[in-house]
């Protein structure tokens, strides 16, 4: 046996795929072992679901950019594809690994299986570390004055920013590696080109809009700083213009850490409104990983209980229709084009689509849920499923099921020259006015002239807005 200093130290990479600010690596750095950097897709045990298709097509990119950073140390980046709580103590046992350092996980499902593996890596005499790396602070610590958990997000971000958030570490300047030979794990090598699209390659849009890495993400997070915070107050609501931060994938891969944004913005000023309400959205963030915590059904039962009895319809047309982009609603569809081919969907559109499909058409969130989980770069199980019982109002802290957005009201509001509309759903580019809005309230004569055939060239509502809010409504009541 090699002695305890030669032997490996093993970093599990999982939601946190960056070497900056990463106190896992770091330790495993500060011990002088040899390190080994691993990564496990696993589908044959996930503790929540498995990774949707986008976002493994983001695993992809972020996974090569580890690696890239890693060899440029000297190093690589181990990946296996199979059940972490076998692969993981056979690669200990296998590399007579001394130690195995990770993030925790925050849902109960993930800890229990962390616990697991935790006791058979020191049953082979191999110590486990684990560290916060994935939010700002110990969910633990953030406490009412009765010693339980915050319901609402308001009390919850005041308390948590009177906790001493711990300054993002560098990247750690050297490192020794522990080569892992070819026969180690042979057989469970991870395919990563099997991650993207082959036939049909539906990755284009993707490609053309994101770079995953961790020196992007960071360059995102400048440029916003630069030219868009301070504007964040009014342009995050604007749908067509890029008034977000668009760091939601990097922060969901873990290319940028949520210390390093809140750090960032502590530098910039965070007393000013736009850092300020910035910061508010990362509070979001980390609410919904701490109620995650804490309330471990979140992504799979309505919180409020009040909504057991809810009579969601099922239907699948309508449902396909929704994930098409083919409501005949301009500004749902614009949404859901704009996730299908980027990844990604502005917070605003997010919200109408949302209440289009819970409200409108009485379509149970977790459907929702489920096609986010799949076709969004940044899908997070805890922002995710947050958001979707927001929206339903089915939440704890939610917005009530009877506020049912219109969704041309909200298109006035927030597309207000209609651009949103018109890059999206182009069949509709030279409709105007309401009647881009609306274009079954169109005239007939506008409609020839924008060349829009309701029903062949794009579909006429599939519900009517007016019936289907009071469709909604009964069943609210009815609960
Ligand atoms: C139905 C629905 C589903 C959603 N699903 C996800 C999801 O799977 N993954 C995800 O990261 N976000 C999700 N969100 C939240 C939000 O829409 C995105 O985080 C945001 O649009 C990402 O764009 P951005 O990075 O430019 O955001 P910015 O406005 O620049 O905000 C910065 C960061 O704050 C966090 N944040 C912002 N808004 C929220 C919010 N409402 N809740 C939680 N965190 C927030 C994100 O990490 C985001 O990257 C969802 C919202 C809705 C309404």
């Amino acid at each position: 046996m090699s002695s305890f200093q030669n032997r490996p130290a093993i970093v599990w990479f999982r939601d946190d795929l960056r070497m900056a600010d990463h106190p896992a690596l770091h330790e495993a750095a500060a011990s002088g072992r040899p390190v080994i950097c691993l990564y496990i897709l696993d589908d044959v045990t996930p503790a929540l679901h498995p990774l949707g298709a986008a976002a493994r097509w983001w695993l992809h990119g972020a996974l090569a950019d580890l690696r890239r950073n890693l060899e440029k140390q000297g190093g690589t980046l181990l990946t296996l594809s199979g059940s972490a709580e076998k692969l993981l103590p056979q690669l200990a046992k296998q590399t007579d690994a001394a130690s195995v350092h990770w993030h925790h996980r925050l849902h109960e499902r993930e800890r229990v299986q962390d616990d697991r593996i935790r006791r058979t890596l020191e049953e082979q005499g191999c110590e486990v570390h684990a560290h916060w790396g994935t939010v700002l602070v110990d969910p633990d610590t953030v406490q009412t004055k009765q010693g339980g958990f915050y319901k609402v997000c308001g009390s919850f971000w005041k308390a948590l920013q009177t906790h001493a958030v711990p300054e993002p570490l560098e990247a750690p300047s050297s490192l020794s590696f522990h080569a892992v030979p070819a026969s180690v794990l042979s057989d469970a090598r991870l395919n990563e080109d099997s991650l993207c699209p082959q036939a049909p390659d539906w990755a284009a849009g993707f490609r053309k809009t994101w770079e995953p890495g961790e020196a992007e993400g960071q360059e995102h997070l400048e440029d916003f700083l630069k030219d868009s915070v301070a504007g964040y107050p009014r342009g995050r609501d604007r749908v067509a213009e890029e008034g977000t931060s668009r760091l939601s994938p990097y922060l969901a891969s873990g290319a940028v850490s949520p210390r390093q944004v809140w750090a960032a913005l502590q530098k910039h000023g965070a007393h000013t409104e736009g850092p300020r309400i910035f910061l508010s959205e990362l509070g979001w963030r980390e609410f919904a990983r701490y109620t995650l915590y804490h309330l471990p059904k979140l992504p799979f039962e309505n919180l409020s209980p009040k909504f057991s009895g809810m009579q969601w319809r099922k239907s699948a047309s309508d449902l396909k229709a929704w994930q098409r982009g083919q409501t005949g609603v301009p500004i749902v569809d614009a949404g859901m084009r704009q996730l299908w081919q980027t990844g990604w969907m502005h917070n605003r559109a997010r919200m109408i689509v949302g209440s289009f499909l819970t409200k409108h058409l009485l379509i149970d969130w977790k459907e929702g849920e489920a096609w986010f989980r799949d076709t969004l770069v940044d899908a997070d199980f805890a922002n995710n499923a947050m958001n979707w019982q927001w929206v339903a109002g089915t939440g704890i802290e939610a917005a009530p099921f009877f506020r049912i957005f219109n969704p041309t009201r909200q298109a006035e509001k927030f597309d207000p020259e209609g651009d949103y509309i018109r890059q999206w759903v182009p069949e509709l580019r030279r409709l105007s006015g309401k009647a881009l809005f609306e274009p079954w309230a169109a005239g007939d004569e506008d409609l020839r002239k924008a060349g829009v055939v309701l029903g062949s060239t794009y579909p006429r509502p599939i519900v009517d807005l007016k019936d289907g809010r009071d469709r909604a409504l009964q069943a609210f009541r009815a609960l």
